[in-house]
């Protein structure tokens, strides 16, 4: 089976600084993808590369089989990206703007019923006549995912769509991007909310300084994680952690006690019996399992 996105020992250099070395994997086709990393790990420069915007030092990218730059026509007939940046044309309405875009793949008439549709769910009916400069912000975000929509990409790449929106917006792009899911599309998304990513995606690739540093699908991440985290509420918050404990601290802030203990090693009993020992109470405490955030902590952490 064809992948839906390959990416094939891509390197790329700006002068000096490697914003990509030796990635490799694959996306599969109808994978909710997540593509993460902390600020500069490469996640843009990936997928302006993806999108031929970015030549690759080395390396290829192939979009359902179509290499990004050999075949940049049909290569971008596959691909739909929703930019991070709000970038418009402030000269066009939203249906105009739709058209414009529709007959740059080539599509007449015909495809009309699809715009109209996708002005439709994405809730832009009483804007479609209003000139794209006096949309707002939320607004502008909608109109740059129909855009990307148009040709119908099998393969649809969010970059950061819910960063700076509000609540109702999130939660409406959530929906939106689940039902093209559904409906057989292949969606990357990048994204800094964790509990976003933890919640849509089902594989995930972790970047960090331009190496790829995980590849997995999130349950296998998640359960590779060999630790979990006790949560205490102590009864006095100015007491001193033993120093057996110390480097078990994941924080400690307002009486609320948080150790990092690792599966295998750590017991719970030993962690409470030296907190009774070195007097410390204790009105509560729970164990949590970790979530994507303490996973992509531990794998981006800076040495
Ligand atoms: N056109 C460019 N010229 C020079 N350096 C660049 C250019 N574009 C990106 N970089 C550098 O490449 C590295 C990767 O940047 P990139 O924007 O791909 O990261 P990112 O993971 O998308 O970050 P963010 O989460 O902040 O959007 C960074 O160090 C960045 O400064």
């Amino acid at each position: 089976m064809v992948a839906a996105v390959s990416i094939a020992q891509v390197h790329k250099y700006y002068g000096q600084l490697a914003a990509l070395r030796e990635v490799d994997f694959d996306i599969p086709p109808g994978s909710f993808f997540g593509l993460l990393g902390p600020n500069g790990a490469g996640k843009s420069t990936l997928i302006n590369i993806m999108a031929g915007l970015v030549r690759a030092s080395q390396g290829h990218v192939q979009i359902m089989g179509y290499d990004v730059q050999r075949q940049w026509r049909q290569a971008r007939h596959t691909l739909g990206v929703v930019p991070q940046e709000l970038v418009y044309d402030p000269f066009f309405t939203v249906s105009e703007l739709l058209r414009l875009q529709s007959g740059y793949f080539g599509y007449g008439k015909k495809n009309e019923p699809w715009l109209e549709e996708l002005i439709h769910i994405l809730g832009l009916t009483d804007k479609a006549h209003t000139n794209l400069a006096h949309l707002s912000g939320g607004m502008k975000r909608r109109v740059l995912i129909a855009q990307a929509l148009v040709h119908k990409p099998p393969v649809v790449v969010l970059d950061e769509p819910t960063a700076g929106v509000d609540v109702e917006l999130r939660k409406m792009l959530w929906t939106f991007t689940q039902q093209l899911h559904q409906k057989g599309h292949t969606i990357v998304l990048t994204t800094h909310y964790l509990e976003e990513a933890e919640a849509l995606c089902e594989q995930i690739a972790i970047l960090n300084q331009g190496q790829l540093v995980a590849l997995d699908s999130k349950t296998a991440l998640l359960a590779r994680y060999p630790y979990r985290l006790l949560r205490l509420n102590l009864t006095d918050s100015q007491v001193t952690v033993p120093d057996t404990l110390r480097d078990k601290i994941q924080s400690f802030t307002e009486g609320e006690l948080i150790l990092r203990l690792h599966r295998e090693q750590d017991s719970i009993s030993a962690v409470l019996d030296c907190l009774r020992n070195a007097n410390i109470q204790f009105v509560d405490l729970h164990t949590q399992e970790p979530g994507l955030e303490e996973v992509f902590l531990s794998l981006t952490a800076r040495r």
